[in-house]
Order: C-alpha cells, then sequence, then structure tokens
C-alpha cells in the first residue's frame, strides 16, 4: 500500500516537471538566440511593428501591397520615420531625406535619448570608440565588384544597408543584373526611371569601371570601393566557376587549369580561330580583377602602364578590402565610414559546395607559381593593396581589434538564429556548378526575422526587390509620397538626368570626348593574346 503511495506521487510529481517544462521550453528557446542588443538591431525590430502602421491606425504592409508574394524580403519594411524634404546640396540634385534626429516625432526623440545614454555607459566600459560618437554615418558609396572575391557577400551588406536607409540604388536597366560588363561602365546601362531624377547613393552590381561615367550617376561626393582576394585563388574560382575550360575543351581532362596554363596562349589563339561567338566571362581569362577595375588588356604586358593604372586607382579608391582578411575589411569599413558594427554582420554568399574548391584544384606550388605568372598585372595590384590596407589598419589602434573580436561574435550568432541546419545547394546563376545555398531558419527569433531574411537575400532577389520597391508608380513609392516622405515624382525624369548628365559630363571631361558605349558582344581583344 505504502509502495502504491509512493508510485502514485511520483508520477504526480513527474506530470508536474514535465508541465512546467513544456511551459517554459519556448522561452528558454527564445533566450538562447541571443538577440543582438544594439542599437541598429534594435530599430530593426521597432521598424517591423511600427514603421507600416497606415493611417487607419491598421498595420498591413506597404511592401505585402507593392511586392510579389514570391519574393524572399515580402515580409520587409523600410523606415518611414523620415520626412522627404528638398536640400540643394548637390548642384540641381536634392536629397531625399532629412536627417530623422532634427524631426523625428516624440517617440524617435526617446529612441535617440536611449541610444545616447547606451553610448555613454558603453563608452565608459571600453566598448564604443571616440570616432563612433562623432561622426557621420558615410551613405554614398559606390562598390566596383570584381569577380570571384567576395564581392557578393559585400553587395548584400550594401544592399542591406540601402534598404534598412531608405537609399537610392541604381540598378542595372531592363531585366539585366549587370551594368554593361565586360563593356565599360556607362550611365546608359542604369535604370533611370528607377532613380526618378535624382542621383544613386549605392552602386554595388557587377560593372567595369569607368570613373567619369559612374560619377554622372552617383552623388558628388561619393566614395569609391573595391575588393581584391589573392590571385591564385581567385583564378582558380573564376576558372572553375565560369567553366572556362569547356571553352577549350578540357572539360574532361584530369587538371584543366594546369592544360590551360601549359599554353595559355595558344589555346586562346585557336578559340579565337574557331569561334563566332563568345561568352562575357571569357574576359576574366587574364588578369580579371584588373579587367573589372578597367584595366586595357594591351597594358598586360607594360608594367609601366600598370603601375600607373595602380596609382591611378589608389587616388580614385577610398577603400580597398582583401578579401583573405574578410571580417577586418568590414571593420575597416565601418570604421573609416562610420556605420554601425551590425550593418556589416554577414553570412557568406556564394561559396562553391566543398570539393568542388581551391584546395582540390590547386595541386602544386608549380601550378601556383604558373597562375601568378598569367596574372601578372593582379598579382602586382594585389600585393600593392594589400600593403595599404595594413597599414591603414595600423592606423585604427587597438579598439578595432575590439571590433574585429564582437563582430565575429555577432556573425556567430547571427547564423545559428538565422540559418537553417539543413545542407541546401544551389546552381550557380546560368552555369552548372553548385554552390551552396541557405535557408531561413524555421525557428529564427521573431527578433532577428526580418535582418535574417535580407542577409538570405542573393544578388538577384535584391535587384528584382529594389526593382518592385523602386518603381516610382509602385504602390509603396505613392504611400511614401502621400507621407510627405519621397520626392514628388519627376514628370520628365529624362530631362532631369540629361541636365544632370550635360553638367557632368561638362564638369569632368571638358573638352573630350565622350566615350562610345562598348559592345555588350564578347571579343577576346587581341591584346589578351599578344605576347
Ligand atoms: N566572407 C567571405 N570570406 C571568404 N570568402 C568568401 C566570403 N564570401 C564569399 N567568399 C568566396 O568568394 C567567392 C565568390 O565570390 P563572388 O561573390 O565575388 O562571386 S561572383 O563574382 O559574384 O560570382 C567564393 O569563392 P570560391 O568558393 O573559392 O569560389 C566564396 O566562397
Amino acid at each position: 500500500m505504502k509502495f502504491m503511495r509512493f508510485l502514485l506521487i511520483s508520477f504526480l510529481v513527474l506530470c508536474l516537471l514535465c508541465i512546467t517544462a513544456i511551459l517554459l521550453l519556448p522561452r528558454i528557446q527564445e533566450r538562447n538566440f541571443l538577440p543582438l542588443q544594439s542599437k541598429t538591431l534594435a530599430r530593426y525590430a521597432k521598424s517591423l511593428a511600427t514603421k507600416f502602421v497606415q493611417s487607419d491606425g491598421s498595420s498591413q504592409g506597404y511592401m505585402k501591397k507593392a511586392l510579389p508574394s514570391s519574393d524572399p524580403t515580402f515580409e520587409s519594411s523600410t523606415d518611414l520615420s523620415r520626412k522627404w524634404e528638398p536640400e540643394s546640396d548637390d548642384g540641381e540634385f536634392i536629397n531625399l531625406f532629412r536627417d530623422a534626429t532634427e524631426q523625428g516625432n516624440g517617440e524617435d526623440k526617446k529612441e535617440i535619448e536611449e541610444e545616447k545614454q547606451n553610448s555613454e555607459a558603453s563608452t565608459e566600459a571600453g566598448v564604443l570608440s571616440y570616432d563612433e560618437m562623432k561622426c557621420q554615418p558615410h551613405n554614398k558609396i559606390a562598390f566596383l565588384k570584381t569577380h570571384k572575391t567576395g564581392s557578393s557577400t559585400l553587395t548584400n551588406i550594401l544592399n542591406r544597408y540601402a534598404d534598412l536607409n531608405e537609399l537610392i540604388i541604381a540598378l542595372p536597366r531592363q531585366s539585366l543584373y549587370r551594368f554593361g560588363w565586360p563593356g565599360y561602365f556607362s550611365w546608359r546601362s542604369v535604370d533611370l526611371l528607377r532613380l526618378n531624377g535624382q542621383p544613386a547613393s549605392i552602386l554595388c552590381n557587377h560593372a567595369r569601371y569607368r570613373r567619369q561615367e559612374m560619377d554622372i550617376i552617383m552623388h558628388n561626393d561619393t566614395k569609391y570601393i573595391t575588393i581584391l582576394r589573392d590571385p591564385v585563388y581567385q583564378f582558380e574560382s573564376t576558372f572553375h566557376y565560369m567553366e572556362l575550360y569547356r571553352y577549350f575543351n578540357l572539360a574532361n581532362s584530369l587538371n584543366p587549369m594546369e592544360g590551360f596554363l601549359s599554353k595559355p596562349r595558344e589555346h586562346l589563339l585557336k578559340l579565337r580561330r574557331t569561334s563566332r561567338s563568345l561568352p562575357d566571362s571569357i574576359h576574366l581569362v587574364r588578369n580579371g580583377m584588373f579587367f573589372d577595375l578597367g584595366l586595357s588588356p594591351a597594358l598586360q604586358e607594360d608594367e609601366e602602364g600598370i603601375w600607373k593604372a595602380i596609382k591611378r586607382l589608389e587616388s580614385e579608391f577610398s577603400l580597398v578590402l582583401i578579401m583573405e582578411y574578410f571580417d577586418e575589411s568590414l571593420v575597416l569599413l565601418k570604421r573609416e565610414f562610420c556605420w554601425d558594427l551590425d550593418d556589416v554582420i554577414y553570412v557568406k554568399q556564394n561559396e562553391r559546395k566543398s570539393g568542388e574548391n581551391s584546395f582540390n584544384n590547386i595541386s602544386s606550388p608549380q601550378l601556383k607559381d604558373r597562375i601568378r605568372e598569367w596574372n601578372n598585372a593582379d598579382l602586382l595590384l594585389y600585393e600593392h593593396f594589400n600593403k595599404t590596407f595594413w597599414s591603414k589598419i595600423k592606423q585604427h589602434g587597438q579598439e578595432f581589434y575590439n571590433d574585429l573580436a564582437e563582430l565575429k561574435r555577432k556573425n556567430e550568432e547571427i547564423k545559428r538564429d538565422c540559418v537553417s541546419p539543413e545542407e541546401v545547394t544551389e546552381i550557380a546563376f546560368r552555369l552548372t556548378g553548385q554552390i551552396r545555398a541557405f535557408k531561413l531558419n524555421k525557428r529564427v527569433s521573431s527578433f532577428n526575422r526580418y535582418l535574417c531574411q535580407k542577409i538570405l537575400t542573393n544578388e538577384i532577389n535584391y535587384i528584382n526587390y529594389f526593382r518592385s520597391k523602386l518603381h516610382p508608380n509602385s504602390e509603396y513609392q505613392n504611400q511614401l509620397r502621400a507621407a510627405g516622405k519621397a520626392p514628388p515624382l519627376t514628370k520628365s525624369w529624362e530631362s532631369v538626368i540629361a541636365k544632370r548628365i550635360r553638367t557632368r559630363r561638362a564638369q569632368i571631361y571638358g573638352q573630350i570626348r565622350q566615350p562610345q558605349f562598348f559592345p555588350l558582344r564578347a571579343q577576346i581583344p587581341q591584346q589578351v593574346v599578344s605576347r
């Protein structure tokens, strides 16, 4: 009898424990996905709840109406707390938004006050640096997106920054995803309709560098940035990802890259003789990064010309990042442009599936040397900017490394929360190779869900999303305008942009003739194969 009573009591205690566990589990899980306690993320989270509250008090997102339901960023919303007001600090052009701090509502002011207190408290604890409190974020950036250098990850960061800060972004025209590449950049390759007569604040899709043309559509005080990678690995990644070996009939070779590099000029000459139409990617077969940065293939063997080009780039670019030190690069960007650390958190994009990467394809030190020899201009370029990169970092002192550690921590956290543990691969855009893809974690915390969706949006989907968002007649833009938070519809955007182009051209070119638009059809330039 006593034993029976003991059993009954144990059973009841067990039931009680189970019920308590069931009730507490969701809270424990939520707490394990440590929300990133910072001003930017707090802003994102808040925006979810409040930004799209319409005048009738309902919280139906404008984006939901403006975007197709297949859009991965469907639930996103953007900051409506800023009002549009014309300014005249950019020639005849006007800035879209005034600083929220100047005219924020009571809620904003409270938030700003809280942020101020937080930064003061953190500074006392030595977390925030002096310059962070002083400087103004720089938000006019042209990113020259080089190939196979981690550039898609950086493009995601810039897309996100433009999106969340309501900046105007330059998009490739029509249904294209590059600015006329492999032709030189031209303002004609930009979707002018979606600029609605404004200069662009951000540009971050593939383009071939031509500064004067970029200046035509960008703000006057735009900063130019780019990223480089060790040419050995950049070449390997390009050669395999772009499947260049197929054009040299090396698909069945044991080591296609070795096959190509044993007699590269012969391979290219043969290709030129036998092929009438060539893929655009053939332009990346030698010194691909410098090709993106505008170097004429005629200069590939001319060391003096290469050095001149390097020096010119050094004077024109504010930052040259290095892929091998991706986190260091982002901390540098964050500090030089006065961004928040949360602006540069990321999940790696465009990574080839394991087994298809460099380490399997570069078989010997001799092969590495051959790649370096073939990509002579890229090697000089990379080595030069690797040096300037580290001398820039030196100027930042110990605080740089505090930021670096913090960024790494945040990245791990956000990856754990955003990315589903399920392994996903997808086919590379218009190619057959496989790359790692990511699925949104079904159990993502509600706090981070919005940011996670943005982080996992790839380049193509982001362009499509911006096409909907920035269309001047979209419901989203109409709503913004109705609320006085976007500039009026430009009656004739052609004439506005034409006026700007005339002014800028006159400033930039003076008497120099406007360069011809490079034809889109790929042709192997004679110089690529000449000795
Ligand atoms: N954060 C970070 N750190 C280090 N490496 C990174 C990072 N992000 C992308 N990657 C690697 O960059 C390669 C893809 O480059 P891109 O995005 O520029 O490719 S593309 O030109 O846009 O197709 C691709 O290299 P491979 O895997 O060798 O092909 C990616 O793995």
